[in-house]
């Protein structure tokens, strides 16, 4: 595989499929990284007779349990899961995640909290730059630095879109000004682009606002105070959750971190 990245995404998940996923059922969480996932657990059902039912967290994660020809089920069918794998926008050291930049993080969260185990799955891009300490008259102390796609340490470090939360449609005015009088920070109602005029619609019919929060906060009670608002369905603050992460590095290796 040519793109880094790509490569990077495809070695977390595999790692990930192979070491947690045992037959049982399985929550299939939302994006680009889970689709490596869902090929590497149709490869194991093939060749080792791996027997698994799956539980989507979305159309695209429905679509691609199908497509593999893997068994696709539900939660009311089967409302506790052995492991979900997942991805993520951002991760703290914690594995406090930000999640739902695909805009599914109500029913990712549902599945995360149903499962055993929740398993992350995200790459890990190097790239450098030279932040100046001094510009001293005779010196320029630059430091090489690494910076990291989704492996920070605080949350807010890399991802710059802001906490996603899925608003129920008529109240997504009234839950803006109370996130602003409450915790600060500014949001957008996330649009949709060039495809279709006006707001992005969940899943579940809902709008999804991006809160762009400041400063490093006590995730838990922001997670909290943010589901207590009136119009708000679920928050991407994945708070406590996963135990464990697989964040695939462009050099081949995969990096991994536990709580
Ligand atoms: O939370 C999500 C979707 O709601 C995704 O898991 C998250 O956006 C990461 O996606 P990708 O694997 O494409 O980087």
């Amino acid at each position: 595989m040519e793109n880094p990245v790509e490569n990077a995404k495809r070695l977390a998940a595999f790692k990930a499929v192979d070491n947690h996923v045992v037959s049982g059922v399985i929550g299939i969480g939302s994006g680009s990284t889970v689709v490596y996932a869902v090929e590497r657990l149709a490869q194991r059902v093939k060749e080792e007779g791996l027997e698994v039912i799956c539980v989507p967290s979305s159309f695209q994660a429905k679509q691609l349990i199908i497509q593999h020809g893997l068994k696709l089920g539900d939660l009311e069918m089967h409302p506790e899961l052995k492991v979900t794998i997942d991805g993520a926008d951002e991760s703290d050291q914690q594995l406090t995640l930000i999640k739902g930049g695909g805009g599914c993080l109500t029913q990712e969260k549902i599945l995360a909290s149903c499962a055993e185990e929740f398993i992350v799955i995200a790459d890990y891009r190097q790239a450098f730059s030279f932040p100046l300490t001094n510009c001293g008259q005779s010196k320029i102390l630059g430091r090489l630095y690494k910076t990291y796609r989704k492996a920070s340490e605080n949350l807010g470090e890399q991802w710059s879109k802001g906490i996603p939360i899925e608003v129920i449609p008529s109240a997504y005015r009234a839950v803006y000004q109370r996130i602003e009088k409450t915790l600060g920070g500014k949001s957008e109602l996330r649009m949709s682009g060039s495809s279709k005029a006006g707001p992005v619609v969940t899943d579940n019919g809902n709008f999804i606002l991006d809160w762009n929060f400041q400063g490093v906060m006590n995730w838990k009670e922001v997670e909290v105070t943010l589901n207590m608002i009136p119009g708000v369905v679920e928050n991407g603050l994945f708070v406590g959750m996963a135990r464990k992460a697989y964040f695939g590095m462009s050099d081949g290796t995969v990096m991994e971190r536990a709580v």
